[in-house]
């Protein structure tokens, strides 16, 4: 048996692992950093890297597919499986690459491999090898896909995620359960390179939108590329010889039968928390058994333990994975003497099309926030007319922004809209900055971009805050189709 004695040990070396383990070095102490599985992070493995290099051959596709509406037709128009899944790995394997050059870099001294659990409130043992012993720790074991233990009948037919970047080739149907961020992602990729999908959700929810008109319109587009049912009556799943056989009961009641070759569970994901023997620290933990932790500090309710990534459910996303890594290493490293990080302003965006966005706080959220008083005013936009958009032929979505009564003050978007990412990030910049809807008002607009669309949302958000007349018509001098 080994013994280690550190300043500071991460648990994961995945992307809030790496920034913590960083950021804790600069402090100058000895840190260690573990890992269980295999380097590379999640991120580049199995997922935004993968999932964004299968998205883009889907887009491609699609893109043949409407050339003709623009009286261009191409010639033979083919979709390679195996084609398309070779380039997905060999450049998920290059960003893999990538990363496993950085932890290279790492002095081996700093790093152990094995599965970590805690003895007590300073002790790890790993697997069984080595036991270290720390002033301060941060854990960084990110997540995994969660699905109903009943489905484990369906053996091999059934995958998740991580699966779907390991294919040689592309299945001929899929049903994929749970549209969520990774169902939609997945389900409408597969679909526009030609896979049949069929995709059950529950309670109407879809890819973590709370604005019901957003997720109206959202809902509406996927229905009609695919089948999709979010509020699905699912009963029996049985796996046959050639497939899984699946009885559901379709929008008007009837009972139908498919038959599919896999199926895809996407139906959220755990932190990675229950094998660290958290339990025997007397932690405060929520009902899931995850680690209650300060926001900005990213502190447990055990001074010296700090949580980061999506190990803290808090907002599992990469770039908010790296910033509470950096903020978790940063405290550990300089404990007791911590101190509170920036947190930026919330901003997800899901890769579909159109793409889905969400900036500051959601409508949910300030429906509790505000109460149902009208205390906060929507100014909303349809894609469906708008300008650029339709010149791209990408005419399809819904923004709708919210701001505070009284104040001015912009609090947030929900939308499904063409290139929502950047729509997206220019909204968070101004969010974060605090700016009030007339401010936002006076800020520059070229013409004819897809960003107008933010201009009339914006124009109608003033209008519901009786900080300027209601639009009685389009804004023609502005540019046709604003
Ligand atoms: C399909 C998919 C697509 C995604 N797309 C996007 C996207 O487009 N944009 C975006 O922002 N986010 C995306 N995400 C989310 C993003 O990938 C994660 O939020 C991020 O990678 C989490 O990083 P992490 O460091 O918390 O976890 P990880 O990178 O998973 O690192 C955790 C590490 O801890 C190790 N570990 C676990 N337990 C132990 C233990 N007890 N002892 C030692 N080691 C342990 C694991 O082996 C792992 O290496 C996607 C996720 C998926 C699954
Ligand atoms: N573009 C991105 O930034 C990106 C991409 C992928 C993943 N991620 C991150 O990963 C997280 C996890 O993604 P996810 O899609 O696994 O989770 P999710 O929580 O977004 O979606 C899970 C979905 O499954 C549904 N569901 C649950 N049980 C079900 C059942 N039995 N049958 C049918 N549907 C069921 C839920 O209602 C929900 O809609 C996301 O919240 C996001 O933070 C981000």
């Amino acid at each position: 048996m080994k013994h280690i004695t550190a300043d500071v040990v991460i648990i994961g070396s995945g992307t809030a692992g790496l920034a913590a383990y960083r950021t804790a070095r600069a402090h100058h102490k000895k840190v260690v950093m573990i890992e269980g599985g295999r380097y590379g992070t999640t991120c580049a493995r199995v997922g935004c890297m993968p999932s964004k290099l299968l998205i883009a051959a889907a887009d491609s596709a699609h893109r043949v597919a409407e050339a003709p509406a623009f009286g261009v037709h191409p010639g033979e128009f083919r979709i390679d499986g195996r084609q398309v899944m070779s380039r997905v790995k060999a450049e998920r394997d290059r960003f893999v690459g990538l990363v496993l050059a950085s932890i290279d870099s790492i002095p081996a001294q700093d790093k152990v491999a094995g599965h970590a659990r805690f003895v007590d409130q300073h002790t790890l043992m790993v697997d069984e090898h080595t036991r270290i012993t720390a002033t301060s720790l941060v854990i960084a074991t990110g997540s995994r896909p969660t699905f109903p233990d009943a489905w484990r009948e369906l053996g091999t037919l059934l995958q998740v995620s991580d699966d779907v970047f390991e294919w040689d080739r592309l299945p001929r149907s899929v049903a994929v359960f749970g549209p969520g961020v990774i169902g939609l992602e997945l389900g409408q990729a597969l679909h526009r390179l030609g896979v049949k999908v069929w995709m059950f959700g529950v309670g109407g929810q879809l890819a973590g939108l709370t604005d019901p008109v957003v997720m109206a319109c959202a809902g509406k587009g996927f229905a009609g590329e695919f089948f999709l049912d979010a509020d699905a009556r699912v009963g029996r799943m049985e796996r046959v010889a050639d497939g899984v056989d699946i009885d559901f009961l379709d929008a008007e009641g009837v009972s139908e039968r498919i038959r599919v070759d896999l199926v895809i569970a996407a139906t959220g994901r755990l932190p990675n928390v229950e094998r660290l023997g958290l339990e025997r620290l007397g932690m405060a933990l929520d009902d899931k058994g995850v680690p209650l932790a300060d926001a900005y500090t990213l502190q447990t309710s055990l001074p010296h333990i700090f949580v980061a990534g999506d190990a803290s459910n808090q907002l599992p996303l990469l770039h908010e994975a790296n910033a509470q890594g950096r903020i978790a290493g940063d405290n550990a490293g300089r404990f007791p003497d911590i101190r509170a990080g920036l947190r930026h302003s919330r901003l997800a965006v899901v890769f579909t099309d159109p793409q889905i966005a969400m900036v500051g706080a959601g409508y949910r959220e300030l429906e509790r926030r505000y109460g149902g008083g009208g205390f906060f005013a929507i100014g909303q936009a349809s894609f469906e007319d708008q300008g650029r958009s339709r010149v791209v032929l990408r005419n399809r979505g819904m923004l709708r922004l919210y701001a505070e009564q009284g104040s001015g003050l912009f609090l947030g978007a929900e939308m499904s809209a063409p290139e929502a990412e950047h729509l997206a990030h220019l909204l968070a910049w101004a969010h974060q900055s605090r700016m009030t809807v007339a401010q936002m008002l006076e800020m520059p607009f070229y013409h004819p971009v897809i960003e107008e669309g933010v201009r009339t949302a914006l124009r109608d958000l003033n209008a519901g805050l009786h900080r300027g007349p209601a639009m009685v018509d389009r804004c023609m001098e502005c540019g046709v189709g604003d």
